[in-house]
C-alpha cells in the first residue's frame, strides 16, 4: 500500500463505500491519513454494575451464560438477547433486529461489551452494545477517535479503515529537521498524525494536534508571504502640490467635513503610493463610519494621474448606491462614472464596456460582473472590493488581472479581530477609520420576547407618524419547518392587521435583481414605511431617514450580522433603535445578545463574538476562499501563531527553498480547491 493508492486498497471498502468516502472528501490513503477525529470517546471498564448511573456508557466485561434467545415482539421488530455474568455482576445484553448474532456470539466465551447501561426489571441491561472478544483486548481505559460522517458510514467503518491505514506503518513526510522539532518541543510528523488517531492518553492528543496545527499556521502564512512577494507594481504615482491642492478642493466641495479617522486614512493612502510597493491595504470602518468617500478620494487621486479604478461590490443594491453617492461626488470634477451590473442591456453594457477600454470612462463601479472576461481597462491603477469578506481570493485577483497589477484597497466594515489579522493578513496592511461623524446618536438596543412584539408595532406607527422609516428582518424567507418567523408569512400578517393603513413592502434574495432594485430604491426615497425583508438590507444600504431597526428571532444571526443590519439605523441625525425579538431560553445565545445591548462599537462586538463562538462561526473562511483549518482555532492557537512564524523565519533564514516551495505549493492547491 502506498499514500497516494485509492481507498478502494482497504480491506471492506468497495465501490459503494467507496463513493461514500469520496464524499467526505477522502479519495486516497493520504487523505484518509489526514482525516482527522473531531472528538474522542473515552471508554472505562467498569469495576462494579452496582457503581452505574443508569443511562452512562461504560464498557462490561462478561461471560455469556446462555446460547441467546431470539423473541419476536410485534410485526418485523425481534429482540436477541443474552445473559452474561462479569466481575462487575450480572447483566444481560440485548440487540434489536439483528437475529443473527445469536451465531455469532458464542456460551462461555467472554467478551467486551460497550453502551447504554439501563436498569429495567431489576437487571442490568445493555441495549445495542457494541462488542469485542476478550481476545482482541481492552485497555481499562481506551480513548477512540471520532470522525464525522455521512449517511451510510459508521464510526465502526471510519475507525477500521483508519486503523488499517495506520497499522502498515507508511512513511509520512517530514519537512522540519530534528534540531527544530527539538527546539520547538514537537512531535514528528508521522508520529503526529499516528497519534491523533490512535492517542494512548489526553496527553497524546494534545502533543499531536499541537504539532498539525503548527503545520497549518506555518503553510498559510508562507502562502501570505508568498502573495506578498508579488506585491510589486510599476504603477507609481508622483503626488504634487498641484494635486494635493485639487484634493482639498474635493474634500471642502462635499457636503460634510472630512471626521479625523477619514482624514487619517486618506493620509497613509497618499503615502502608500509614494512607495514602489503595491498599495494592498485593508480599511475597516464600524458601519457608518464613512468608507464611501474615502474610497472616493481614493479614486479621485488615480484620476489626477490618468489612471483608471474600479468598484466591486457584493450586490447589485450596493453598486448602485455607490454609483450615486460617488458620481454626486466626482461628476462635477470631471469623472466619467460607468455601472457594470449583471442583466444590463446588450448595448447599454457594450457602451459602457466601450468607455473602459479606449479609457473615456475613468470609473467603474460594479458587481461580479465586472471580472467577466468581456471587460478590459484603458490602465486600471486601483481596485476597490467592498465588504471584502463576500470574495474570495480568487475573484479578487482575477480582477487584478484587469490591470497591470493595481493597487488595491480593501473596505470592509466586519472588523477582523487583531489575533485573526495578525496571522492571516500577513498580505494586507490595515487601517482603521476609528471616529464617526459627528452628531450621531447612539443606537438603543432592547433584546425582548416575542409577546411584546405588539407594543414595538404601536411604536413603529408612532415612529412613521413622525415620518420616520423602519425595517424589519426575518431569518427566513418563507416557513420551514421550523418555528421562526418568515419575512412572506410576516409580511402578510402585518399588512392584514396592524400596518393595514401603512406603506409596507417585501423584499428577499429570492426576488428579481429588477423587483429588488424598484422596492429598495422606494424605501430610499421614502416612497415605503416599514420595509420587511431578510438579511439582504445587511450590507451598506444607506437610508439616514430609518430609525428602527426589528429584527426577529435574532438568535438565529451572528453577532456580526445583527451589528451590521443595526447599522442600517442611526445613520441620520435621528435617534434610533434596534429591537431585537426572540423567545430563546437558551443562555448562551441570550449572553450574545446583551453584548449588543451594551455596546455599539463593532470592534469590541467582534471580539466578544469571536471569544463566545470562535473565529470559525464568526469569520466563515471559504467565504473569504482561504482554506479551511482542520484542527487550528486562532481563539485558542494564539501561541502556535507565534511558533509557526519562528519556524518559517527559520526556514528562510537557513535557504530552505525547496522545502518553501512545496509548503506553498500545498497552499496554493488547497485554495485551487475552494468551490
Ligand atoms: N465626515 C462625515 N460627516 C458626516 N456625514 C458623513 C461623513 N462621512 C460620511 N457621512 C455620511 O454617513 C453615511 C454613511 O457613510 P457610508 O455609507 O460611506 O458608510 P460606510 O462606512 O460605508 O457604512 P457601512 O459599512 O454601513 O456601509 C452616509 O450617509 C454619508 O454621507
Amino acid at each position: 500500500m502506498n499514500r497516494y493508492e485509492t481507498i478502494r486498497r482497504i480491506k471492506g471498502i468497495g465501490e459503494k463505500k467507496e463513493t461514500l468516502y469520496h464524499r467526505l472528501g477522502i479519495f486516497n490513503i493520504n487523505d484518509l491519513l489526514y482525516y482527522y477525529p473531531w472528538d474522542y470517546e473515552s471508554r472505562e471498564v467498569i469495576d462494579s454494575l452496582d457503581e452505574v448511573i443508569p443511562g452512562d456508557k461504560w464498557v462490561v466485561k462478561g461471560t455469556l451464560m446462555d446460547s441467546g434467545i431470539v423473541k419476536r415482539i410485534r410485526g418485523n421488530l425481534s429482540i436477541t438477547r443474552f445473559s452474561c455474568k462479569g466481575e462487575a455482576g450480572v447483566f444481560d445484553v440485548a440487540w434489536f433486529n439483528i437475529p443473527y448474532l445469536k451465531n455469532t456470539l458464542r456460551k462461555n466465551s467472554t467478551y467486551y461489551f460497550y453502551g447504554k447501561i439501563q436498569k429495567k426489571f431489576g437487571r442490568y441491561v445493555l441495549e445495542n452494545p457494541e462488542f469485542k472478544h476478550e481476545k482482541e483486548g481492552q485497555n481499562n481505559r481506551e480513548i477512540l477517535p471520532k470522525y464525522s460522517l455521512t449517511k451510510g458510514l459508521t464510526q465502526k467503518d471510519l475507525r477500521k479503515a483508519v486503523a488499517d491505514v495506520l497499522d502498515q506503518k507508511l512513511e509520512v513526510e517530514e519537512y522540519l529537521e530534528d534540531s527544530l522539532l527539538r527546539e520547538h518541543d514537537l512531535l514528528g510528523k508521522g508520529d503526529a498524525i499516528y497519534k491523533i488517531h490512535r492517542p494512548k492518553s489526553k496527553d497524546e492528543v494534545i502533543g499531536a494536534r499541537r504539532r498539525l496545527v503548527i503545520d497549518e499556521l506555518v503553510e498559510i502564512q508562507a502562502g501570505f508571504k508568498y502573495f506578498k512577494s508579488l506585491n510589486k507594481t510599476k504603477i507609481r504615482l508622483n503626488v504634487d502640490r498641484e494635486d494635493e491642492g485639487k484634493i482639498e478642493a474635493l474634500k471642502s466641495s462635499l457636503p460634510f467635513v472630512l471626521t479625523k479617522g477619514q482624514q487619517e486614512v486618506v493620509g497613509t493612502i497618499l503615502d502608500d503610493l509614494k512607495k514602489r510597493k503595491r498599495m494592498n491595504r485593508l480599511i475597516q470602518g464600524d458601519v457608518g463610519s464613512g468608507k464611501t468617500v474615502v474610497a472616493a478620494l481614493a479614486q479621485y487621486i488615480f484620476f489626477l494621474k490618468g489612471y483608471q479604478s474600479v468598484i466591486m461590490a457584493p450586490t447589485e443594491i450596493l453598486a448602485r448606491q455607490h454609483e450615486k453617492t460617488i458620481k454626486a461626488f466626482l461628476e462635477p470634477f470631471g469623472i466619467k462614472v460607468a455601472l457594470v451590473v449583471g442583466g444590463m442591456k446588450k448595448n447599454d453594457r457594450k457602451a459602457v464596456l466601450e468607455g473602459l477600454k479606449d479609457g473615456t470612462c475613468h470609473l467603474a463601479i460594479g458587481t461580479h460582473a465586472i471580472i467577466q472576461s468581456d471587460t478590459e481597462f484603458f490602465n486600471l491603477g486601483l481596485v476597490i472590493t467592498d465588504e471584502q469578506h463576500r470574495f474570495g481570493v480568487e475573484q479578487r485577483s482575477k480582477l487584478m488581472k484587469k490591470g497591470s497589477s493595481p493597487h488595491v484597497l480593501v473596505m470592509s466594515a466586519t472588523p477582523i479581530p487583531r489575533t485573526i489579522s495578525h496571522a492571516l493578513y500577513g498580505d494586507l496592511d490595515v487601517s482603521t477609520i476609528n471616529t464617526m461623524p459627528k452628531g450621531r446618536k447612539a443606537i438603543r438596543t432592547h433584546c425582548i420576547k416575542k409577546s411584546r412584539l405588539k407594543k414595538v408595532y404601536g411604536f413603529i406607527l408612532e415612529e412613521i407618524q413622525k415620518k420616520r422609516q423602519a425595517f424589519i428582518v426575518c431569518p427566513e424567507i418563507e416557513q420551514g419547518e421550523n418555528e421562526n418567523v418568515s419575512a412572506s408569512e410576516l409580511y402578510k400578517d402585518l399588512i392584514d392587521s396592524v400596518f393595514s393603513e401603512t406603506k409596507v413592502a417585501l423584499v428577499h434574495g429570492k426576488m428579481r435583481a429588477d423587483k429588488k432594485e424598484e422596492t429598495m430604491g422606494k424605501f430610499s426615497r421614502g416612497e415605503i414605511d416599514v420595509l420587511v425583508s431578510t438579511t439582504v438590507v445587511e450590507v451598506g444600504i444607506d437610508v439616514p431617514n430609518a430609525t428602527v431597526m426589528l429584527i426577529m428571532d435574532a438568535d438565529r444571526f451572528g453577532l456580526a450580522t445583527l451589528h451590521q443590519l443595526r447599522g442600517r439605523v442611526g445613520r441620520g441625525s435621528y435617534e434610533s433603535w434596534c429591537i431585537l425579538a426572540t423567545d430563546t431560553s437558551n443562555e448562551k445565545s441570550l449572553e450574545r445578545l446583551r453584548v449588543l445591548e451594551t455596546s455599539n462599537d463593532g470592534f469590541e462586538i467582534a471580539q466578544r463574538d469571536f471569544e463566545l463562538r470562535g473565529p470559525g462561526d464568526y469569520f466563515g473562511f471559504k467565504q473569504h476562499g482561504l482554506p479551511e483549518f482542520k484542527l487550528t482555532d486562532l481563539s485558542r492557537d494564539e501561541k502556535e501563531i507565534e511558533t509557526a512564524k519562528k519556524i518559517l523565519d527559520t526556514l528562510v533564514d537557513n535557504n530552505k527553498t525547496e522545502t518553501i516551495e512545496k509548503i506553498i505549493q500545498s497552499f496554493k492547491k488547497k485554495i485551487d480547491n475552494i468551490d
